[in-house]
């Protein structure tokens, strides 16, 4: 008997990297105007821009455009209740619709003028589905690291695909990125003052069981580098990456475990999902996340980042080795952090954390 054949996401992999494009076009525009007025603070503390919201509105408005008939589900991060309530919100409300426009009319051959405010903050929150472990349901962060995007460092807009709790489609748009491998943390910074011209961009994608892609992120279609992690535990070697603000992972946590392992090389610290591309492509083994114990994770921060990492040859889990579960809803509920690497590296990082007695604080 023949086998069922097994399904496969192109046509959503191809419409979230159209998606993706566009809302990226979007942040670089607002990246070169930013000014502190145009961005507010969320009650955790985490800034919040116009180019968030406004990425998030192109995101659903594209996917939309591009599969019509298809239910749409989507579980991201923003929602339009800031923007509703005050006189200051509903002037952030109309830069946004004027931004959105703006983008649609440039990048995607649309009229001008085509969305009203009102479309646009439904489209916002057309984010606020919760998941599950049924159906399909689009996962998206529309700026992660905004604060690596409000200091003009890395960010990424982040959109995965849920099929039965799984994800099946990832692909991150990496604007600040440098296309060629990571040398040092100095290049890097540089890059990101460099974005929109030759050499800077990077777009990763990934369906499942059909590989991990890197390529420009200007241009069209699929990205055409594939991705194959090496498996080397040379750890004098290793280099190992963690966020670049320490309040959102536990920086001496990490040293130490770096210490226990043999690794000798300072971390890269990069803002946002840019790290999964960036150990997917294998400019660093190791990428690290511990938050403070306060802190709970959100699945729009790993989704697509998760399953570029596993198609690339690489290994990610809870620090206890446990698998991500996307299929719980809006929140991500793991064991003390989140640890990715090569395969090898990996198994040993698991070992070294069962090792090390002290805990993330
Ligand atoms: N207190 C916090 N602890 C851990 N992560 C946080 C905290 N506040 C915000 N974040 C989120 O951490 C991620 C950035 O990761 P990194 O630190 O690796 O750059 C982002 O998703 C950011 O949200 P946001 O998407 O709003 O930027
Ligand atoms: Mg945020
Ligand atoms: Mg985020
Ligand atoms: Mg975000």
């Amino acid at each position: 008997m023949a086998s069922a054949p097994s399904i496969t996401y192109g046509h959503q992999l191809d419409c979230a990297i159209n998606a993706v494009r566009l809302a990226s076009k979007l942040c670089q525009r607002v990246q070169l105007m930013l000014k502190a007025s145009e961005k507010t603070d969320k009650s955790d503390d985490s800034p919040v821009t116009i180019a968030d919201y406004g990425a998030q509105a192109l995101v659903a408005w594209s996917l939309q455009k591009e599969m019509p008939n298809l239910p749409f589900s989507m579980v991201a991060e923003e929602d339009s209740d800031d923007l509703r309530k005050s006189e200051e919100g509903k002037g952030l409300a109309a830069k946004i619709t004027a931004l959105v426009n703006e983008t649609i009319s440039a990048e995607a051959n649309a009229g001008p003028n085509s969305l009203s405010q009102d479309d646009v903050l439904a489209l916002i929150d057309s984010g606020n589905s919760q998941g599950g472990s049924e159906g399909f349901h689009w996962v998206l962060d529309p700026i992660d690291g905004t604060r690596g995007f409000v200091g003009m460092r890395q960010y990424a807009v982040c959109l995965g695909l849920l099929h039965h709790g799984k994800v099946v489609v990832g692909v991150l748009g990496c604007p600040n990125l440098p296309q060629k491998r990571i040398e040092d943390a100095d290049g890097v910074a540089e890059s990101a003052s460099k974005a929109g011209t030759d050499g800077v961009g990077v777009i990763f994608a990934a369906e499942r069981n059909q590989g991990a892609f890197a390529g420009p992120l200007s241009g069209n279609g699929r990205p055409g580098e594939q991705l194959q992690l090496g498996d080397s535990q040379d750890f004098s070697q290793v280099r190992f990456m963690e966020s670049y603000e320490s309040k959102h992972s536990d920086h001496d946590f990490t040293a130490m475990l770096a210490a226990k392992l043999g690794v000798t090389q300072s971390p890269l610290r990069l803002d946002s999902q840019a790290k999964y591309g960036a150990l997917a492509r294998g400019d660093a083994a190791i990428n690290l996340r511990f938050p403070h114990k306060s802190y709970r994770e959100k699945i729009w921060d790993h989704v697509a980042g998760a399953l570029i990492v596993e198609e690339a040859g690489g290994k990610i889990s809870d620090a206890s080795g446990a698998p991500l579960d996307f299929g719980k809803g809006r929140w991500l509920d793991l064991d003390r952090g989140i640890v990715s690497a090569t395969p090898t590296v990996y198994k040993a990082l698991l070992q070294a954390i069962k090792e090390v007695e002290v805990q993330p604080r």
